[in-house]
This record gives C-alpha cells, structure tokens and sequence, in this order.
C-alpha cells in the first residue's frame, strides 16, 4: 500500500484564491489588510520565509511591511518599531519572525504586539484563549495541519493522535487542537522514554521535532495519517543531499501510512496560507469593530 497525499502546495493555492476575493471585498469597503512581517538579523532562511510571505501578501491583494533590522538591534529599538506598528492603522497583523538573536528575550517581544495583531497567535492572551477552548488567533502551522486534515476528510473524534515536539509554536498549540477536535493526545518528546512504543499507537502521528528523517516506516502503524512539520537539510552523505526534507522519513513512511504530507508541498504552505487567514480575520475585526 502507498500513501495517499495530502498536497498542502494546492490546498494553499486554493484558500489563497478565496482570501483574495475576501480582501477585494474588504476593500471595497476601505480596510486593505495589511501585514506587517519584522525580521531581525541575516538568517538566509528567515530571509526566504519573510520573503515569501511578503509575496504571498502581494498575490492575495493585501498591503505588506518587511521591517529588516540589523543583528545588533537593541530589545529596546525592536520594541519601539512594535509599538509604532501596534499604533498604525494600516497595519492589522505583525508578525516578528523567530529565531530573534539571542540577546533579545523573544517572550518580551511577543507580549508586546498587540493580541489583535498577532496573527502568529503567540502572545500569551490568545495562548490562553486557545487553551479554554475560544481561540481568538489559532497558530498558523497547527492550524494549516487541522485544514489539512478536514480537507483529507481524515476523522478526529476518539482518535489516538501522537504528537511529536513540545514547543509553544508548535507542538503545544497542536496538542490543543487535536483534543478540542476528540482526539486522545499525547504529547512526546526529547525526554519520552520509549518513542517508538507511542508512535506505533498513533491513527495520527504529527512529527515536529527539527530532526531530519527522524520517524521511519517502523515507528508507524498501518495505515495511520502521518503529518510532517519538519523543514530541513538532508546532511551530507544520503541520498538528495542539502535539498529540503522533513521529519519524517517519507520513502519509508508512505509504505506503511494511509495518508502523509509531503516536503516541501505539505504544512509549509499552509502555515503561510493560515497567515494570511489570520490578517484577513483581523481585518475583518477592525471593519466590524470586534477588538477583542
Ligand atoms: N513568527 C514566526 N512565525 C512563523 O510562522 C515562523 C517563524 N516565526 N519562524 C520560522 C518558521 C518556519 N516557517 C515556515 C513557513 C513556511 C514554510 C514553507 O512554505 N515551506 C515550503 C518550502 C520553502 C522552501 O523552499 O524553503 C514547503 O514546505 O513547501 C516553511 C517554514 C514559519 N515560521
């Protein structure tokens, strides 16, 4: 048996058609969504994701900032730019890419955006929200991964779903999720004892741990819905070396699984279609006049 796939690449592509019509029709009643994205520092990869959804922002109509500081920018400078963006109406949503350099506590930074921006849902007000079960911004990643699902008609409901990676951006939301929608959760991760015995329970495996290739074929149970965040390197020395991977072990898991997302083409692009969802939502709040 061979996998089928849960194509994110197209699943974006379509939503971000829809957004498109949503942002014509909000500015045809004068609020164009705008989108404010603060990169800190010359990360090549942070460069291509703020690239691309500045991108994205431009092919679904919306206005978009790219704010480039440089890697010695104070805490305090970073939070002046937040606070003039908190303060401009153009913008709706801010998003400060992370990693931030290590001398900037990210929390500070995070808290500082105004929770009716903060379309990356980290602040801690709508993590709260998020957890007694009346989101407000849901993260963008676990969020494209419920989409994903809903789109694969994959059922949730008394489902054991096994996450794999504990972080606040990920893992954590992720979590909350799957069990607002029914599902069994456990949480796994660097210091779960016996991995494997987890994963080989899990109808839905959601691997987010940053380590490429890392869950194999025998880590999963037949037929099971195996979802990969992952974004790496292959490293030297196997097969597609330095092109992308996830962390899932595709070639092995898509003979065992009933459904897997692939990489690149599967949660990627739907974190950056759930952005967008998200400008648009606090777009729409604004007209409406629902601040939280
Ligand atoms: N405040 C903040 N919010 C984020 O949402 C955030 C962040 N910081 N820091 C970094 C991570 C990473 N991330 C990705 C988004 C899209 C792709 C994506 O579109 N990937 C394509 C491939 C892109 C490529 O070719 O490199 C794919 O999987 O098909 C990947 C990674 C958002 N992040």
């Amino acid at each position: 048996m061979t996998a089928k796939i849960l194509d994110g690449a197209a699943l974006a592509q379509e939503l971000r058609s829809e957004f498109k019509l949503r942002a014509e029709a909000l500015a045809a009643q004068g609020v164009r969504p705008g989108l404010a994205v603060v990169l800190v520092g010359e990360d090549p990869a942070s460069q291509v994701y703020v690239r691309n959804k500045v991108n994205a922002c431009a092919q679904a109509g919306f206005h978009s900032e790219k704010i480039v500081l440089p890697p010695d920018t104070t805490a305090a400078a970073l939070l002046e730019r937040i606070a003039a963006l908190n303060a401009d109406p153009a913008i709706h949503g801010i998003l400060v890419q992370l990693p931030l350099p290590k001398h900037i506590d990210a929390d500070a930074v995070l808290e500082a955006i105004l929770p009716e921006k903060d379309v990356d849902g980290f602040h801690a007000e709508n993590i709260g929200a998020l957890t007694q079960g009346n989101p407000r911004f849901v993260p963008c990643t676990p969020q494209g991964v419920m989409e994903l699902l809903e789109k694969g008609c994959i059922s949730l409901k008394g489902q054991e779903a096994v996450v794999i990676g504990r972080s606040n951006i990920v893992g954590k939301p992720m979590a909350l999720l799957l069990l607002a929608a029914g599902a069994t959760v456990t949480i796994c991760h660097s210091q779960t004892r016996d991995l494997a015995f987890h994963t080989r329970r899990a109808d839905i495996l959601v691997a987010a741990i940053g380590r490429p290739r890392f869950v194999t074929g025998d880590m999963i149970k037949p037929g099971a819905v195996v979802i990969d965040v992952g974004i790496n390197r292959v490293p030297e020395g196997q097969p597609d070396a330095g092109k992308l991977c996830g962390d899932v072990d595709f070639a092995s898991a898509k003979e065992v699984a009933s459904a897997i997302t692939p990489v690149p083409g599967g949660v990627g692009p739907m974190t950056i279609a759930m952005l967008l969802a998200n400008t648009l939502l606090a777009a729409e709040r604004v007209l409406n006049g629902q601040h939280c």
